[in-house]
């Protein structure tokens, strides 16, 4: 089985994902890192010398790779990962696994974001925080519908990151 995380930035994929893999005894990957370590470069560098449709080429070849290999993990992807190319009908359509859309409230993305936009190349641009909230408020009803199409939806505000994992396996299993 692979169970794939999916949500907007800050959402908590990268941090639930580590701790839910750790409780079930599953190997951890981040759809970020993995790219990453096989560009051998970091995301703001290839989004700064390679462009944005370049990563989602990247991102996708990655994406296929580790369902067309991999067994047992937690796959966190990145923000924009479902809502590009057919990666949603992919992750759908492959057998063994189980996705989840964390869902966090915009006041809740927007105060995680404006202390952390510098490692994310889609938010680092924008510089005041009435600018940041416009944007989230768009970008994630554009997103939305992507995140929507995942097998299960856990809503993350106001709960603990080990609440969150115990409701995650009971929705699963
Ligand atoms: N349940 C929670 N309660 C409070 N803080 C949380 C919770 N989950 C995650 N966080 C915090 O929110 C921030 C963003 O989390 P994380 O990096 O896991 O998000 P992400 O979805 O992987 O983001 P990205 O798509 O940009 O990689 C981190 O500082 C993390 O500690
Ligand atoms: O939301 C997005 O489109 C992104 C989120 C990050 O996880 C990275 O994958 C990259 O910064 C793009
Ligand atoms: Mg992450």
């Amino acid at each position: 089985m692979i169970l794939i995380l999916i949500g907007y930035m800050a959402s908590g994929k990268s941090t639930l994902g580590r701790i839910l893999a750790k409780k079930l005894n599953y190997e951890f990957l981040d759809l970020d890192d993995y790219i990453e370590t096989n560009e051998k470069s970091t995301i703001s560098d290839i989004f700064k010398t390679d462009g944005e449709i370049y990563f989602r080429k990247k991102e996708t070849h990655y994406l296929r790779e580790l369902l067309e290999s991999k067994n047992n993990l937690v796959l966190s992807l990145g923000g924009g990962t479902p809502c590009y190319s057919n990666n949603m009908e992919l992750i759908l359509s492959a057998n063994h696994t189980k996705s989840i859309y964390l869902k966090a409230s915009i006041p809740t993305l927007i105060t995680r974001l404006k202390n952390e936009k510098s490692k994310r190349p889609l938010i680092a641009h924008i510089e005041t925080d009435e600018l940041l909230a416009e944007f989230i408020g768009k970008h994630l009803f554009e997103r939305s519908q992507f995140y929507s199409l995942a097998n299960t939806t856990v809503t993350t505000d106001n709960k603990t990151e080990s609440h969150i994992v115990e409701e995650l396996i009971l929705q699963l299993f």
